[in-house]
C-alpha cells in the first residue's frame, strides 16, 4: 500500500494512521443494543463555482433523519443527491446552513474531532472502491490497520464481518475474482469495520443486476435491523426506495420536492418529479387493450359483447385493501381482474388494478365508492370499453 492509498483510506474512514486501538475494541461491539446516528439538515445551501458560473446544487434543505432509520434520497441526475449525502461526513461543506450529527454542528469540529466523526460514518460506493492488489481479508482489515489495531485485534473482527456479509469462504480471494454483488459485500464489511453508527450508501446497487440488487438491499436491511445503524442511501431508482427505505426525500433541482414515509409518497405523489420517478413502476394499460379501447359504449344489444374497464387505485391509506367480494358487491356485477398489481410497502397496500365488468350492467355512481366506509378503492376511474376477450 502506498502512502497516498493509506491516506485516502484513512480519509474515507476517518481514521488516523497511528495508534487508535480503541477503535478496534469499540468495533468489536458489533451488536450494541442501541446506537446513535441522527442527522439534521438546517437550511442547507450549496453553491459550486464553475467556469460557467455558480451552480446552486442545494437550496433550503430542512430535514431530520431519525436515528436507526433507513432513509432514501432520490432525484433525477443533477438533483443534488451526492452533494447532500457528502455534507454528512463533511466530504462537502455546505455554503449555508448547518448539518447536525447527533445534535452536534459538524462545521464546528476541529480536525481531530472530524477524524472522530468520520469513524462513526461508514460509506459504500457504486463502484465499490476496493484495492485490487489486496485480498478480501486485507481490504476489510485496512481501516483497522490504518487505525493502528494489531493483527490479533484485527483477525476476529474481520472474521466477524466476513460472516456478517456471507463471504467466509472468500477471505483470500482478490476483488477481480468476485462478482459485483460480492464486491459490494466486501465494501459493506469494510465500511462497518470501525463500528459506525451511520452508513452512507452512494448509488450502492446501481452497478448491479436486479437479483443482486435485491440481495444487497436485504443485507443492508438485515444490518439495520441487527445493528441499529442509520442507513442513508441515494439512488435514482424508486424500486430501491420501495424495497428498503422507511422514509424518502425527493430532491428536484437542489430543493425538497417532497418528503415522508415511503408508503405515503408512493400512494399519493404530489410533485411532478416524484410522479416521473414512479412512472417506470406503474402498470399502464397493456398494448393489446389500448389498441381496442374505445371511450364510449356501443349502442343497444352490441353492449353485451363489450366490457367496461375500471381502474382501482390503492394509496396505502387507512388500511384499505383490494377485496374482490366487496368490489363485486359494490359494483353489483361480476368483476374480472384484467391487469395491474398491488405492492405491500411498509404494510400498506399500494398499486393499481384494472378490472372488467360487463358493459350491459348498469354501474352505481363511482365517486361514493372511493370515500368513507363504503370505499372499495382510493380512486376509481372509468378507462373505457373493450370487446369481450
Ligand atoms: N465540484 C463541482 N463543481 C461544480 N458543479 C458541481 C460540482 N459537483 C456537483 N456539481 C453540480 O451540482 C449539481 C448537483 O450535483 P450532484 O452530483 O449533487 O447531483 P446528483 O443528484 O448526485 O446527480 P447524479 O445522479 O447525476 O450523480 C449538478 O448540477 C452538478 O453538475
Amino acid at each position: 500500500m502506498t502512502t497516498s492509498q493509506s491516506t485516502a483510506i484513512a480519509l474515507e474512514h476517518g481514521l488516523e494512521r497511528h495508534g487508535d486501538t480503541a477503535s478496534a475494541s469499540r468495533a468489536s461491539a458489533l451488536d450494541a443494543a442501541t446506537v446513535a446516528g441522527s442527522v439534521v439538515f438546517e437550511r442547507i445551501g450549496k453553491t459550486y463555482h464553475s467556469s460557467a458560473g455558480p451552480v446552486h446544487a442545494l437550496q433550503d434543505i430542512d430535514l431530520s433523519i431519525p436515528s436507526g432509520s433507513i432513509f432514501g434520497i432520490i432525484g433525477r441526475s443533477g438533483a443534488g443527491k451526492s452533494s447532500l449525502l457528502r455534507t454528512i461526513n463533511r466530504l462537502e461543506s455546505p455554503t449555508s446552513g448547518r448539518v447536525l450529527v447527533d445534535g452536534i454542528d459538524i462545521s464546528q469540529l476541529s480536525e481531530r474531532e472530524l477524524v472522530q466523526l468520520r469513524r462513526r460514518i461508514g460509506m459504500i460506493f457504486q463502484h465499490f472502491n476496493l484495492l485490487s492488489a489486496k485480498t478480501v481479508y486485507e481490504n476489510i482489515a485496512l481501516p483497522l490497520l490504518v487505525a493502528g489495531a494489531t493483527p490479533a485485534e484485527i483477525e476476529p473482527r474481520v472474521l466477524e464481518l466476513l460472516n456478517l456479509v456471507g463471504l467466509q469462504d472468500k477471505r483470500n480471494t482478490y476483488p477481480t475474482r468476485l462478482s459485483g454483488g460480492q464486491k459490494q459485500r466486501v465494501g459493506i464489511a469494510r465500511a462497518l469495520a470501525t463500528g459506525p453508527e451511520i452508513l452512507l450508501c452512494d448509488e450502492a446497487t446501481s452497478a448491479l443486476d436486479p437479483e443482486t440488487t435485491h440481495s444487497i438491499l436485504q443485507l443492508l436491511r438485515d444490518i439495520n435491523g441487527r445493528l441499529g445503524i442509520t442507513i442513508i442511501l441515494i439512488t435514482h431508482e424508486m424500486s430501491v426506495i420501495r424495497e428498503i427505505a422507511d422514509q424518502v426525500l425527493v430532491l428536484e433541482q437542489g430543493r425538497i420536492a417532497e418528503t415522508g414515509p415511503v408508503w405515503k409518497i408512493f400512494g399519493e405523489p404530489r410533485h411532478e418529479a416524484t410522479r416521473a420517478l414512479l412512472a417506470p413502476l406503474q402498470h399502464d394499460l397493456p398494448d393489446d387493450l389500448r389498441r381496442v379501447l374505445r371511450q364510449t359504449p356501443p349502442e343497444g344489444a352490441a353492449q353485451s359483447g363489450f366490457e367496461r374497464i375500471l381502474q382501482l387505485s390503492y394509496t396505502g391509506a387507512g388500511g384499505l385493501e383490494p377485496d374482490f367480494i366487496r368490489i363485486s358487491q359494490a359494483l353489483a356485477a361480476p368483476v374480472r381482474l384484467v391487469h395491474g398489481g398491488v405492492d405491500r410497502i411498509q404494510g400498506h397496500a399500494n398499486g393499481r388494478l384494472l378490472v372488467a365488468v360487463p358493459a350491459s350492467h348498469a354501474l352505481p355512481e363511482l365517486p361514493p365508492l372511493a370515500h368513507g366506509a363504503a370505499a372499495i378503492a382510493h380512486h376509481i376511474e372509468e378507462i373505457g370499453y373493450v370487446p369481450v376477450l
